[in-house]
């Protein structure tokens, strides 16, 4: 069963300078589902988000959110997109509730809205207490929790999330499993960017793979380990990128350490 397709990507390309660093990128991800999207450092995972997202507007080929080309509907879709960066500036000296009535009154909602909102998704996740405080006194996880529930406020249909998870205790790791579960059931498209291989393995309904700006696989993880002889998803990904050699490299990095200078 294929639902609607919220978004397109043709024959995608990128290049910095003459370096071509996403080499055609077809994809197709329908409502409802929740996309691994996995790869090694400098394969091209941000600058597809980026792309998509309309921050990066340098590219060639097609990209299409709800049937529409982003290049003739930027305002429009991004009310529907939500977006966890994995480094994201927040303004230290606002409040959660300064900090969250202003992004939601960027997407047009009351203050008095997102107040009703706002503190109870806070309380849920066991920061209600510190709505009034300022971020800057907040811990690492702390943060986290509050660039999550800025990126859910309006509801969005989309949700990008480049390691969510990040600081979140295993208690709150398991709640936010469970919101995005529930996101992808009530009919919300989640594209997750990880390298987290047993969160990812868990949660996605389906696995990309990006190595060296291209699609390597892509499938539910019962259908990549079908194919593939390793278990997990971690050997799985080591196997598809080549690389085979962690012991050498540990061994090597330690001995350089333990160098004396004579
Ligand atoms: N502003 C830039 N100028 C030049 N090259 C860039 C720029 N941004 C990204 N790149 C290059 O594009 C490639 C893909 O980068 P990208 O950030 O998409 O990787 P990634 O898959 O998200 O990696 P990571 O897992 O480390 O976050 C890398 O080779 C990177 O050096």
């Amino acid at each position: 069963m294929v639902g609607e397709e919220i978004i397109t990507i043709k024959n995608l390309r990128k290049n910095y300078g003459t370096e071509e660093v996403l080499k055609g990128v077809d994809l197709h991800v329908y409502r409802g589902e929740i996309i691994g999207y996995i790869g090694p450092n400098g394969a091209g995972k941000s600058i597809t988000v980026k792309i998509i997202l309309g921050i990066e507007g340098n590219y060639r080929g097609e990209v299409m959110l709800f049937g529409k080309n982003i290049r003739d509907d930027s305002m429009e879709y991004k009310r529907k997109i939500g977006y966890v960066p994995e480094i994201a500036e927040v303004y230290d000296n606002l409040t959660a509730y300064e900090y969250l009535t202003f992004i939601g009154q960027l997407y047009g909602m009351s203050a008095e809205f997102v107040e009703h909102k706002a503190k109870r998704l806070m309380e849920l996740f066991g920061i209600g207490e510190v709505y009034h405080s300022r971020i800057s006194s907040y811990s690492k996880g702390m943060r986290q929790k509050l660039l999550i529930i800025s990126s859910v406020l309006h509801n969005p249909d989309i949700l990008f999330l480049d390691e969510p998870i990040n600081g979140l205790d295993a208690n709150s790791v398991m709640v936010f499993k469970e919101i995005l579960a529930q996101f992808a059931s009530s009919g919300k498209t989640i594209f997750y960017s990880s390298h987290i291989m047993d969160v990812v393995e868990k949660i996605s309904s389906r696995i990309i793979l990006l190595n060296d700006g291209k699609i390597v696989i892509d499938g539910s993880f019962k259908e990549l380990q079908t194919q593939n002889e390793q278990g997990s998803l971690e050997g799985i990904f080591n196997q598809l990128t080549g690389f085979n050699n962690h012991k050498e490299i540990g061994e090597s990095f330690v001995s350089i350490v333990q160098e004396v200078q004579s």
